[in-house]
């Protein structure tokens, strides 16, 4: 049988997350929790760099993991940071997951006081870029 796993243990892995970032430049640390149809989670946190533009956000790393390991078939995205509302997604990673992820697939934003904001892949990014519009006229 699949195993459902809620939306708070969901939002506990994403906190286990994040206590691994590695921050020494922004101190942010972000911790994310991707749920495949399949019931397995996929954890992520920021991982920075002296050269700054190599950071990797706490999204794209549960993503990357998450389809270096032949996962495909998302059903869930969970984001937390210690920001005074929900933590919001950068938009490279808003780009990212709209490759990946249904457009109507869930995405919750907390934050460590517990507030939560609930949206979806297409509400982070209306209108986004997709492979299919570039071979238009083929
Ligand atoms: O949703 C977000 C927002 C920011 N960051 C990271 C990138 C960088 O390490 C730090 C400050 O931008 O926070 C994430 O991982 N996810
Ligand atoms: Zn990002």
């Amino acid at each position: 049988m699949m195993t459902m796993v809620s939306e708070n243990e969901l939002i506990t892995q994403a906190r286990a997350a994040r206590e691994r970032a590695y921050v020494p430049y922004s101190h942010f640390a972000v911790g994310a929790a991707l749920l495949t149809a399949g019931g397995q989670v996929f954890t992520g946190c920021n991982i920075e760099n002296s050269s700054f533009g190599l950071t990797n956000c706490a999204e794209r790393t549960a993503m990357f993991k998450a389809i270096s390991e032949g996962q495909r078939q998302f059903a869930s995205l969970t984001v937390i940071g210690d920001t005074a509302g929900p933590v919001s997604p950068c938009g490279a990673c808003r780009q990212v997951l709209a490759e990946f992820a249904a457009p109507d697939m869930p995405v919750i934003l907390t934050n460590l006081h517990g507030d939560v904001q609930r949206t979806t892949v297409a509400g982070l990014l209306p209108y986004a870029f997709k492979g299919e519009q570039m071979h238009h006229g083929e």
